[in-house]
């Protein structure tokens, strides 16, 4: 199933040590310093005389200050994630990455070429087919003719909208033009891709395909920064996340680290101090031990092999189920359940969700299980972190079920074969 999904183990050295690293540069491709930017607001200076005359001595704008100093840098190959509430400045900051806007203070300075899923349509013609738009977005990626004829099958292809595709985009739906913009932004040959809540839109279907391309062309080497507020997403594509508020950075790091502290404070923030999270767990270091407010728990979880029994040991090749049971007290809908796997450098190698499996979000109900299928583990010598999110599309009801095991593989490289996992899948 999703071959698609696999992180090529070519891309993970041997350190000699028996740790695996990334072969990644380090080279900077993205570097933020500082930005700064502001709207100017027009205000309304009356329609009659009288209010003319009384307003006469008015400033004609206020200033709006969305950014007031942020600074990041984004290393070649990197995913990551801006986070923040809603006009916090994620979109402003994506959109001066692609040169829509600029900073006011500040500088911006970009390696490499650029391609963006920023605003639905935009640079669509209405009145073009889905065909001439595709000649007339992709020249603005920068590809010249012959290149987009190479690229146009494909293109129309993962579009899925080849029956549509010489109708003019004005008869398309939303989710149809979010087809054709993806579908081009991710054939360009892009160094950077920038998709601001992209995977919001379209249907469970082409949102899970999406999904599955994004994690391909990250494992080529792609550098991707994704406006999400789906928390899951990003722990499953990036290694990082940038929480924005009131135009400053205000936390930085891993996704899972970063996403419990947001998700606290916008509970706190959207109950007038009252907690959505009050009843929640939160260890010493700021994580969610336990899901949203009591109301469902992970009761077991159990590995099923390829022959459908409990498993003491997997193959990385071989499919295999992570079987888990849990007690919902009261119905939660919209769920999502995603595994994480980190190498011991903290580098996230793997990511599926049920969502991926499904084609839709579950419904928790009483005492239920979740089957979630892992497929092609790049896994080579070293240790490696798995952990578990249940997650809903609002945020809420959100829990980190970290470290659930920490596997040691050795020998990997020399002779492929079983990993015996640990005895018991600790509950935490
Ligand atoms: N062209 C504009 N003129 C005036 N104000 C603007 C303009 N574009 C954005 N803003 C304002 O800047 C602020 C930040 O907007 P931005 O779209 O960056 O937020 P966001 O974090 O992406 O929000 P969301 O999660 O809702 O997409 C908002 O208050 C918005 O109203």
């Amino acid at each position: 199933m999703n071959s698609e999904l696999r992180i090529k183990n070519s891309e993970l050295k041997d350190d000699g040590a028996g740790n695996a690293v990334s072969e990644k540069t380090g080279e900077v491709v993205i570097d933020v310093r500082n930005v700064k930017k502001m709207f100017r607001v027009y205000r309304d200076r009356g329609n009659t005389l009288k209010e003319r005359l009384l307003f006469a001595g008015r400033r004609r704008y206020e200033e709006h200050w969305v950014l007031n100093g942020i600074s990041f840098q984004v290393k070649k190959g990197e995913a990551v994630g801006l986070v923040g509430e809603n006009g916090c400045g994620k979109s402003t900051t994506l959109k001066m990455l692609t040169r829509i806007l600029y900073p006011d203070e500040g500088s911006i300075q970009i390696k490499g070429r650029v391609s963006s899923l920023i605003e639905l349509g935009a640079g669509f013609h209405p009145d073009l087919s889905g065909r001439e738009n595709i000649y007339t977005n992709a020249s603005i990626f920068g590809l010249s003719r012959k290149e987009i004829d190479e690229r146009l099958e494909t293109i129309i292809a993962f579009s899925e909208l080849e029956e549509f595709i010489d109708d003019p985009v004005r008869t398309y739906s939303s989710g149809m033009y979010m087809r054709l913009a993806f579908a081009v932004a991710i054939n360009v040959d892009a160094d950077i891709l920038l998709i601001d809540e992209i995977l919001a839109v379209g249907d469970a279907a082409f949102q899970a395909k999406c999904f599955r391309k994004l994690q391909e062309i990250k494992g080529q080497g792609t550098t991707i920064v994704i406006v999400s507020h789906a928390m899951a997403q990003i722990e499953q594509i990036c290694e990082r996340s940038i929480w924005i508020d009131e135009g400053l950075i205000r936390m930085e790091g891993a996704p899972r680290d970063v996403h419990p502290h947001y998700m606290a404070w916008m509970s706190q923030k959207n109950s007038g101090g009252e907690s959505d999270l009050k009843d929640a767990e939160i260890d010493a270091e700021g994580h969610l031990k336990r899901w949203g407010s009591g109301e469902a728990r992970m009761t077991a979880i159990t590995v099923i092999g390829k022959d459908g029994q409990e498993a003491k040991e997997f193959s990385p090749e071989d499919p295999f189920t992570i079987h888990i049971e849990y007690t919902a007290k009261k119905e939660l809908t919209d769920a999502v359940v995603g595994l994480a796997v980190y190498r011991g450098d903290g580098a996230l190698v793997y990511g599926t969700n049920t969502l991926i499996d499904t084609s839709s979000p579950l419904t928790l109900k009483g005492e239920g299980s979740i089957d979630l299928i892992v497929d092609n583990l790049p896994v080579t010598n070293g240790d490696y972190t798995f952990d578990l999110a249940i997650h809903r599309p609002d945020g809420f009801n959100y829990d980190f079920r970290r470290d659930i095991c920490t596997l040691h593989i050795a020998g990997r490289t020399q002779t492929p074969g079983e990993i015996a996992l640990p005895h018991r899948w600790e509950i935490r």
